[in-house]
């Protein structure tokens, strides 16, 4: 679809429909939201915790890799640690995507379970899948507006992130778990993750053959990993197990890789076109700017960033991302904008960019179909 203004050079990012592939549940709850949360459980007592405006101060973003993944496992989970915290955070999760101009979302999340709020792994992802299905519900009443008046609604797909800590017991029944979900009709589910933090080994001669079975037995279950995004997760034997074993369907982060690597990505994205499993036919690169530049990943600033050197490569499809947009406070609209700043891409081959990451999506031909009816042309 042509865009409501196409002949204004200057585009509205937030108003152009995006698509957003790499975001984790947990890194994408505002501060204003953990706030409000904070102080409901503050007022009965069900909390000890700093007010996370304190925890994490707003416009803070220097988080490195050694003081980012302890947010998580320090703060944000123990303060989201219930259904019903789960079930606002999300529903505000998806609010503010929406709010973005975000169309479609694959949401990536770890099962966890909350023995003390009685709670389970299963528990956990049906909670999520719920209240992606209230906020559908929610986003349906929207469509009895006049024209004109309406938006284009948020449709989201969940992805079971499997961490790198993980023992292959865990593994094992996050891999079931995306399987039972991904077999019902509604298949909220569409793929996997291999996430967490990149200085911890991941045990690849246990993990290997339960990715490779699963990718054979249930080929329509999407799989995708972190990929090089740190030095010290960039071994060969690490990202050719990754890589040429696994076989995903599309790479995070993408950072520490050398030339013979790069080549090893293109050859692998061409040889998904005669792929059986279908589920993408080029590899698709999920690159979030502003996480690797605030936490210090990537040198040289945002002109430094890779991205300027994927975006034009045929072979590959780059989508951009926010990853934790909580932490990092950087909307999808403003990965846009510092694109179209830093690498001077024009409104046409910034519609391109959006467009081509149809191609990458999990959630199937329907969808895609859907996005290339609402995508902006130009
Ligand atoms: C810097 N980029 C990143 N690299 C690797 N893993 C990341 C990440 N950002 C987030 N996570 C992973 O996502 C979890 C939080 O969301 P969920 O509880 O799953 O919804 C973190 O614990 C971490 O394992």
């Amino acid at each position: 679809m042509p865009a409501p203004s196409a002949r204004d050079p200057v585009l509205d990012y937030k108003a152009l429909p995006k698509i957003e592939l790499h975001a984790h549940l947990s890194g994408s709850i505002s501060r204003q939201c953990l706030h409000e949360l904070w102080v409901s459980k503050k007022a009965t007592g069900e909390t000890d915790l700093r007010d996370p405006l304190v925890e994490m101060p707003p416009d803070k973003h220097d988080y490195d890799l050694k003081t980012f993944f302890p947010l998580f496992s320090s703060y944000i989970y123990n303060l989201v640690n219930d259904v019903a915290a789960v079930r606002y955070t999300t529903l505000a999760v998806l609010r503010d995507f929406a709010a973005d101009g975000v169309v479609y979302l694959e949401l990536r999340t770890t099962p966890r379970a909350m023995p003390a709020a009685g709670l389970t792994e299963e528990g956990y992802v049906q909670t999520v899948l719920d209240t992606i299905a209230e906020f559908e519900n929610e986003q349906g009443e929207d469509l009895g507006k006049p024209e004109g008046q309406r938006r284009v609604g948020l449709k989201t797909k969940l992805i079971l992130s499997i961490d790198r800590r993980h023992t292959p017991t865990q593994a094992s029944r996050i891999i079931a778990l995306a399987r039972h979900f991904h077999l019902l009709p509604e298949a909220g589910v569409v793929g996997l993750d291999l996430c967490g933090d990149p200085s911890v080994p991941v045990n690849l001669a246990a993990l290997t053959p339960l990715f490779t079975e699963v990718h054979s037995s249930l080929p329509s279950l999407a799989l995708t990993v972190h990929f090089a995004e740190a030095q010290v997760s960039s071994s060969d034997a690490e990202l050719d197990a990754l890589l040429l074993d696994w076989k995903p369907d599309r790479l995070g982060h993408v950072i520490c890789v050398s030339e013979r690597v790069k080549g090893e990505i293109v050859q692998a994205s061409r040889g998904k076109k005669g792929d059986e499993r279908g589920v993408v036919d080029t590899v698709g690169l999920e690159l979030c700017l502003s996480c690797n530049v605030h936490a210090g990943m990537v040198c040289g600033g945002f002109e430094g960033h890779h991205f300027g050197e994927w975006w034009k490569v045929q072979d590959t499809v780059v989508v951009l991302s926010t990853d934790d947009v909580g932490v990092f406070e950087s909307p999808l609209s403003n990965e846009y904008a510092l694109v179209a700043k830093h690498f001077g891409l024009n409104r046409a081959e910034i519609c391109t960019l959006v467009r081509r990451g149809i191609d990458v999506i999990f959630g199937g031909d329907k969808e895609k179909e859907r996005l290339r009816e609402i995508l902006w042309t130009a």
